[in-house]
């Protein structure tokens, strides 16, 4: 008798973190599984608790608990490795179940849960084997005195609600008894993923409604399943085939959850067909570069053969294109990486003005605050006062390029929302002429800026795809005087770039580029566009209203909202910094088109140490109290859970506000500790150094197991020379500079993933949660 083996979740999860020598007995143990299940050397005992639950020898410590899940018609076995336990954590009472709600099999694991919970629920657990006398069962043999009951943390909640939300049912009345969020962390650590997520989502404030919408609905089957039919419950489940996978997650040690074990919400948004441009939003950390990669891999398996790159994924900045390149690398073979293209937004817009400029009469293309500089001498030369360069520049860019504003008479009629104060019409004429100037200084240097190379890439590529519409147009009425198809019209030749675009990070993008990305993929075709985007993490002042810029998305827009990335502890001070909860300001969030973006229901269901904000009275100070952090950090890191050495670079960054407090981060670390550096490019990491050290802008997309943001003071964060000048000249402006300096603190916060210090000199940044 033979049989096959699948990799619960979890026991994937417990399996990366054993001694290596005990995964190379595992991936032996399921060898001989697989010939033979029932060799008497495996020793397989059913457990008592859960007659389906058998526990397996895989060495003198370790058990493997195997759930069978059904029998072939030629007699192979198919069984589900649930855990993989040291002998003395393996307790009668684990359970095995199909969850009436998802229909996939759980594993409910009390194990793991607090002594005084399940005390309190009046459960004592059984250890599976005996361990002698001296061996911990970890309950004490006599039960302690019952203490005075607490408030229950849950206390407006019956078991009846939870289990319809689907929260596994040995976990209910524990759940219903916890009466702190550190119990429930205890409670959740070993819980099926639903159980964590509706659980979490209700303590974190959800009402039931929401998280019957947000969590329960989305995993809802359309049938109640049968909770005894395994075999259809595993075919139900993302598990990993033992065969496949599990050579790599113990020679590689490549293996990532996430290019197999995808939220059912984040799966939603990846296999549909959308009849036109769809848009997934979302939280920090939710997922959404997972979803457009898997969404990569999804059109990209469905392309007919061929040699040619009908797929776009483009993000907004190069160091990011870089990183998607290797995650997307991982997830599909070379053959369909080579039929993806692959670029950042500006690099698109440089390609498509190379095709159409003669050879040596390109402009070189300069950064907004080169243009900013140039702006300021011409207005000095001019001896021009009304107008601040800065001002004059973003009406440029936003109102003349954003709208492709050709004539005077054309801009006194645009559109200025979200501009501040209006302008008179002989304002509006002065300020057309100052700008006339300007790009004429511009042209005569030969620079322009990416605002007006993307302008004219979008002019471009607007006018190509009006010539395939006229082509294509040729070629119907062509056909209908002679139907033998006669191709003189070269409809055939001149086709759209792309059949299917993949944007990430598009809330950055600015008009330009919404343009010139819709006028690459053809309009008529299914699953032209897939956007990934929160304006939330808005850094850039580029506003959009996509529906004007020619991409629909009403009626596909899908939101993600649990955080895979960020712990509670975290999210809730990051939280503070865009929806704070006191105070007149309440930042308002675009949803990319004219309506409002939220984060409701944006949760984790990870735990961590609370972010440590600390106050310092010099920035000298501070660094030293950096650098304190940064040696114990990398000590701390350098030591795997195995105890065995590993290189912590990478794993650690320091993120400052700007430029100048880079230098002074990466000078005093050098002079004062043994701490390498690698300051963070546009093009990434520029060394091998141990910290990353950047500015905010440069963390996007970005993340750390251990952040720390220092110099976070009034007057830097947000940077207040700039800033006060518009709270009375531009009150509009005023408010759009402050949700950017919100959204780049927030962006800033999100990118750790285990443990987070803020700190700062003088007075702290007024957007923190002290
Ligand atoms: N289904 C999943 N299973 C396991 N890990 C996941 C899953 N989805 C996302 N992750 C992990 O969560 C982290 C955040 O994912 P990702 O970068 O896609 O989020 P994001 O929404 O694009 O974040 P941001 O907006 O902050 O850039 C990554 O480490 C990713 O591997």
């Amino acid at each position: 008798m033979t049989a096959r083996l699948s990799l619960y979740r979890k026991a994937e999860q417990e399996l990366h973190r054993l001694d290596l020598s005990v995964k190379g007995q595992f991936y032996n143990f399921c060898h001989s599984f697989r010939d033979d299940p029932d060799r008497p050397g495996l020793r397989m005992k059913k457990l008592k608790g859960d007659s389906r639950i058998w526990s397996a020898r895989i060495n003198q410590s370790y058990r493997a608990l195997l759930a069978p899940t059904g029998v072939d018609p030629d007699g192979t076995q198919s069984w589900l490795v649930v855990a993989v336990r040291h002998r003395k954590d393996v307790y009668e009472e684990l359970q095995v179940a199909v969850n009436r709600v998802t229909g996939e099999i759980e594993f409910v694991d009390l194990s793991v849960v607090g002594d005084s919970a399940l005390r309190r629920a009046g459960i004592t657990l059984t250890p599976a084997e005996p361990t002698g006398p001296a061996e911990p069962t970890g309950v004490p043999e006599t039960p302690a005195p019952r203490p005075e009951p607490e408030p229950a943390l849950l206390a407006g909640y019956t078991a009846e609600q939870l289990r319809d939300l689907g929260v596994a049912d040995q976990l209910i009345d524990l759940a219903l008894t916890v009466t702190d969020s550190a119990e429930l962390d205890q409670l959740l650590e070993g819980a099926p993923m639903l159980s964590k997520d509706v659980l979490y989502g209700l303590a974190s404030g959800m009402d039931l409604d929401e998280v019957r919408k947000e969590i329960t609905a989305p995993v809802e089957l359309d049938r109640r399943p049968d909770l005894d039919d395994f075999a259809t419950a595993l075919v139900r489940m993302k598990v990993t085939t033992v065969d496949e996978d599990l050579h790599k997650v113990i020679e590689e040690g490549d293996f990532r959850a996430w290019k197999v074990f995808l939220h059912p919400t984040q799966e939603r948004g990846i296999h549909r067909d959308y009849n036109g441009p769809a848009r997934v939003s979302g939280g920090p950390g939710t997922g959404k570069t997972i979803v457009a990669l898997h969404r990569v891999r999804h059109l990209a398996e469905r392309l007919p053969p061929g040699r040619d790159k009908p797929i776009l994924l483009t993000t907004f900045t190069k160091n990011l294109t870089t990183d998607l390149r290797l995650r997307l690398a991982s997830l599909i073979g070379p053959d369909l990486l080579a039929r993806v293209d692959i670029a950042h937004i500006d690099q698109l817009a440089a390609r498509v003005l190379g095709e159409n400029t003669a050879p040596g009469t390109g402009k070189q293309r300069v950064y907004d605050q080169v243009a900013l500089n140039e702006m300021r001498q011409l207005l000095a030369e001019l001896d021009e006062r009304r107008w601040e360069p800065g001002f004059l520049l973003e009406e440029w860019e936003q109102v003349i390029l954003g709208q492709s504003t050709a004539t005077r008479s054309a801009y006194f009629q645009a559109r200025r929302a979200g501009r501040g104060r209006a302008l008179t019409r002989p304002e509006r004429h002065h300020i057309w002429k100052i700008i006339e100037q300007f790009t004429a200084r511009l042209d005569k240097l030969g620079i322009e800026t990416w605002g007006q190379a993307a302008e004219r890439a979008a002019r471009f590529e607007i006018e190509r795809a009006a010539r395939i519409q006229a082509l294509r147009q040729a070629a119907t009425d062509n056909e209908v005087d002679s139907p033998a198809g006669d191709d003189s019209s070269g409809s055939r030749r001149l086709g759209y770039r792309y059949r299917h675009i993949v944007v990430d990070e598009g809330q950055d993008l600015r008009p330009a580029h919404w343009k010139m990305l819709r006028a690459m993929a053809d309009p008529e075709l299914p699953n032209d566009m897939f956007i990934a985007a929160d304006t939330h993490q808005r850094i850039y002042d580029h506003q959009v209203s996509l529906g004007a810029l020619g991409v629909h998305i009403r009626g596909r827009a899908s939101r993600l909202t649990l955080s895979y990335r960020t712990t509670r502890q975290i999210l809730a001070r990051a939280l503070h910094v865009v929806q704070p909860a006191n105070g007149n300001e309440k930042p308002r969030f675009d949803d990319l088109d004219d309506g409002d973006d939220t984060l409701v229901g944006y949760r984790s269901i990870l735990s961590g140490p609370v972010p440590t904000l600390l106050a310092y009275d010099g920035w000298h100070d501070e660094l030293a109290g950096l650098a304190a952090t940064l040696t114990a950090w990398r000590e701390e890191l350098s030591t795997a859970s195995n105890g065995s050495r590993r290189d912590p670079s990478g794993r650690i960054a320091v993120c400052v506000a700007d430029r100048e407090l880079v230098g002074e981060t990466i000078s005093y670390l050098a002079a004062n500790t043994e701490i390498t550096c690698a300051e963070l490019t546009k093009d990434g990491p520029s060394g091998e150094g141990h910290v990353h050290v950047g500015t905010m802008h440069r963390f996007k997309g970005l993340e750390y197991e251990r952040l720390a943001i220092v110099a976070a003071s009034d007057g830097i964060i947000p940077n207040s020379g700039a800033l006060e000048r518009y709270r009375t000249d531009d009150p509009p402006r005023y408010e759009r500079e402050q949700r950017r300096a919100r959204s780049l603190l927030f962006v800033a916060m999100t990118r750790a993933r285990d443990a987070l210090t803020i700190s700062w000199h003088g007075r702290p940044s007024r957007y923190l949660p002290i």
